[in-house]
């Protein structure tokens, strides 16, 4: 159940707001019982659905075309694509994503192979691990699920695995390719391209836009930046030492904000207008929800979406494009495995 159809489904009910004992009758309390927790405040405006860029509708689709193309190539070269996905521990949110990750593979038709590994694993033991998937021709994409324990060197292992089936896109290779002119890298790290996926499939214009990305990770606020560039918007990246922040957001036409900080940007950090991107995912105390907290971005929602003219919602907004261009990428991989495509000299 998206978080997202939670608010619309709020936004639509307004009475039960004003009272907590006809918030205790609602099925559903999280949202309006947080409301009610401080009376003081006024309500948010409700968010119009217009406003609202529906990851998960949109990730939907690109799911269903995907399964449709997985059934044409069967049909067409017999091959299954097929993903690898490492887990090492037992962290609970890696292991919640690596189920969505092989749920979605099921759903689209592809095969996936898994390798659970303990905590205390070697790095011998996971690099064998990662070059058993390099050479198995079943396996056309491999993902190493990051953050790794601290003994192992993420360095070393990403390096290891096969530039043809890094369908994250975080080896150095695929990053230098994305970073220069005139080269294409094989795979884009799937949580950026997830995120320009969103920006095109809602016909925000790019090219010429100001755009500004908050935070530099390798895996998000560097390709994002590097992405937005290839398709000409004038970037701005700022991060933890960036003195005024804020007011360099606040003149950015597109915001795709990746610091990690549980809803660090403010509403008055958007320009009015602004199209918002929220990629952060951070667990908040909230007494009232079933699991003790709820999800928020790094954008404090209800004030941004006041002046944004379009916002992805936390959860619903970009995480579930995450998984759907990790199925791309993977098809991708499986096409050119197909065709026989020559790996590019490198
Ligand atoms: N090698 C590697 N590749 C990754 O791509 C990778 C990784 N390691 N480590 C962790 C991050 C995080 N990540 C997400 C994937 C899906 C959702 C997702 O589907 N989120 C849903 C559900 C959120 C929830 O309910 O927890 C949503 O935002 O609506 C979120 C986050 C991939 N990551
Ligand atoms: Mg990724």
């Amino acid at each position: 159940m998206a978080f997202s159809c939670q608010r619309q489904a709020a936004a639509g009910r307004a009475a039960p707001r004003t009272s907590s004992r006809r918030v205790a009758a609602v099925p559903r309390p999280v949202v309006l019982a947080a409301a009610a927790a401080a009376p003081a405040a006024p309500a948010p405006t409700p968010v119009p659905p217009s406003k609202l860029i529906d990851g998960k509708a949109i990730a939907e689709t690109i799911r269903s075309e995907i399964a449709t193309e997985v059934a044409a190539m069967k049909q067409q070269y017999g091959l299954t694509p097929g993903l690898a996905v490492v887990l090492v521990g037992s962290r609970k949110d890696s292991e919640t994503y690596v189920r969505s990750k092989k749920k979605a593979c099921a759903e689209v038709g592809f095969d996936s192979y898994g390798t659970d590994l303990p905590a205390d694993v070697s790095e011998e033991e996971l690099l064998k691990v990662v070059e058993a998937y390099n050479a198995d021709p079943r396996v056309h994409g491999i993902l190493v699920q990051l953050p790794l324990p601290k003994h192992i060197s993420e360095k070393r292992i990403l390096d290891a695995i096969s530039i043809e089936k890094d369908v994250d896109g975080f080896h150095p290779l695929n990053m230098g390719c994305l970073a220069m002119r005139g080269r294409e890298p094989l795979f884009v790290p799937c949580t950026p391209k997830g995120c320009i996926e969103l920006l095109e499939r809602m016909n925000v214009p790019i090219a010429g836009r100001k755009a500004c990305v908050i935070g530099r990770s390798n895996i998000v606020g560097m390709p994002a930046a590097l992405l937005l560039q290839r398709r000409d918007a004038t970037v701005t990246m700022v991060h933890s030492k960036t003195p005024d922040a804020a007011r360099i957001c606040s003149e950015a036409d597109i915001v795709i904000a990746a610091c990690g900080v549980a809803e660090m940007v403010k509403g008055d950090w958007i320009k009015p207008g602004a199209v918002v991107i929220d990629v952060g995912i951070n667990a908040k105390d909230d007494p009232t929800a079933k699991k003790g907290y709820r999800l928020v971005g790094d954008v404090e929602f209800d004030g941004a979406a006041a002046r944004a003219s379009l916002i992805t919602p936390v959860p619903g907004g970009v995480g579930p494009m995450t998984i759907a261009m990790l199925l791309q990428n993977t098809l991708e991989s499986a096409r050119r495995a197909a065709k026989g495509e020559a790996a590019p000299a490198h």
